[in-house]
């Protein structure tokens, strides 16, 4: 049978608990203050521009990770004038339909000579990140290849 604890030991004990108890709160709170300020610094910093690179046996481009694209004009694609056409030319029209990551609109393309032709205009998304630039990049060079 054990005794019990002395008169003394049992404020004791209450204030050691109290204050274990209050560190722990005291270092919650700066873990939320840190994991806040970081995640507003990490919303703030704009993303670093896509650097899109053609590795030397692939033909798939090599771009970044998942974030959000904020500034669609950080990603601007190298020219590849052997396929660029001169989007002053296009018209777009209506929706046709919606994949994974693009939307497609039908559009009328100005032919140089006159007349114009019916196409379909293949686009990101509204907040696209960067893994679906790189889906639609990769599509656009298996295309380039007739591999699609
Ligand atoms: N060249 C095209 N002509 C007419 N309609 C098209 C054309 N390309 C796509 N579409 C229409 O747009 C829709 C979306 O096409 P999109 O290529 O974005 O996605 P998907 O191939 O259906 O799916 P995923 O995003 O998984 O590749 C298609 O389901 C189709 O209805």
């Amino acid at each position: 049978m054990s005794s019990p604890a002395p008169p003394l030991l049992v404020p004791v004990l209450v204030a050691a608990l109290v204050s274990v108890l209050s560190a722990l709160a005291v270092l919650l709170t700066l873990w939320v203050i840190s994991t806040f300020c970081c995640r507003r610094r990490a919303i703030q910093t704009p993303p670093p521009p896509v650097q899109v690179e053609h590795g030397p046996d692939s033909m798939l481009p090599v771009v970044g990770d998942e974030q959000p694209m904020r500034d669609p004009d950080s990603c601007r694609l190298p020219l590849d004038p052997a396929w660029e056409l001169d989007r002053q030319r296009l018209k777009l029209g209506s929706s046709i339909g919606e994949g994974y990551y693009g939307r497609v609109l039908s559009a009328n393309f100005s032919v140089p000579g006159g007349g114009s032709d019916p196409v379909a205009v293949k686009m990101l998304k509204n907040n696209f990140c960067k893994a679906d630039l790189m889906d639609l990049v990769s599509e656009i060079e298996f295309m380039k290849q007739g591999l699609l």
